[in-house]
């Protein structure tokens, strides 16, 4: 489903950054591991096609990610990659509902009310489909982060530590639902952590 060779990155001359080939079965759900600045976030970046890799190669399915070309790429990553970011990046300007159905316009797909509807309700936010994301609570952005990032029944989804914000009761919710979901859509589900927390919660896991 997805596997990587010999990538290689770095933001400047003075610092290259190797990762370890990985290789991610469909369904399989991981853990990333590492201490704080050892690389965790560019790696997910990588992956999620949002940084290409200076060296080395990514394979999704059967599409070598560095081959493809902005718009390619952004309606590819649209429909396979769903993204947790750390901070929801939500737009503040549109409601929750709409920034989902934003996700998937973006990923050339027709806007689908009742799938958003469907996995708000299961996220147990479907009250904040009219509101802006300032007016949800962290642990309820962080919920509707999920929503937006499994909108599209992307195959593999990438989480960068989605729990570092939250309380224990919020963590184990945010985690549970990210399990579960990508469980029912049979979704490849890596999860960057440092949160001591998650750490034997998956027994696949890779340590940068
Ligand atoms: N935009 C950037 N420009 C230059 N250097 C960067 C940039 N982003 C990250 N780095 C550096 O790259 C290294 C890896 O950073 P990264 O954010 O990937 O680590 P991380 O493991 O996710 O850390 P944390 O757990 O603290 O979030 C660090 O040394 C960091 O200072």
């Amino acid at each position: 489903m997805l596997q990587t060779k010999q990538l290689q990155f770095s933001y400047n001359r003075n610092q290259v950054m190797n990762f370890p080939d990985i290789s991610l079965q469909k369904g399989e759900h991981w853990l990333l591991l590492g201490q704080s600045g050892s690389g965790k976030t560019t790696l997910l970046h990588l992956l999620g096609g949002l940084l290409s890799p200076t060296n080395g190669s990514i394979v999704i399915g059967d599409t070598e990610v560095g081959q493809l070309r902005s718009a390619a790429l952004d309606r590819f990553r649209g429909k396979n990659i769903g993204i947790v970011f750390q901070k929801s990046h939500f737009v503040r300007a549109l409601t929750i509902g709409e920034n989902l159905a934003l996700a998937q316009q973006l990923a050339g797909l027709k806007p689908d009310r009742e799938r958003i509807l469907a996995l708000l309700e299961r996220l147990n936010i479907a009250d904040k489909f009219r509101l802006k994301p300032d007016r949800l609570s962290t642990g309820e952005q962080q919920r509707a982060a999920i929503a937006r990032a499994l909108v599209n029944h992307a195959p593999i989804i990438l989480a960068d530590e989605p729990t570092s914000a939250l309380d224990d009761h919020n963590a184990q919710e945010v985690i549970n639902l990210l399990e579960e979901q990508a469980r029912a859509q049979a979704s490849t589900l890596l999860v960057v952590t440092h949160d001591k927390r998650l750490k034997d919660r998956f027994p696949n896991q890779i340590g940068l």
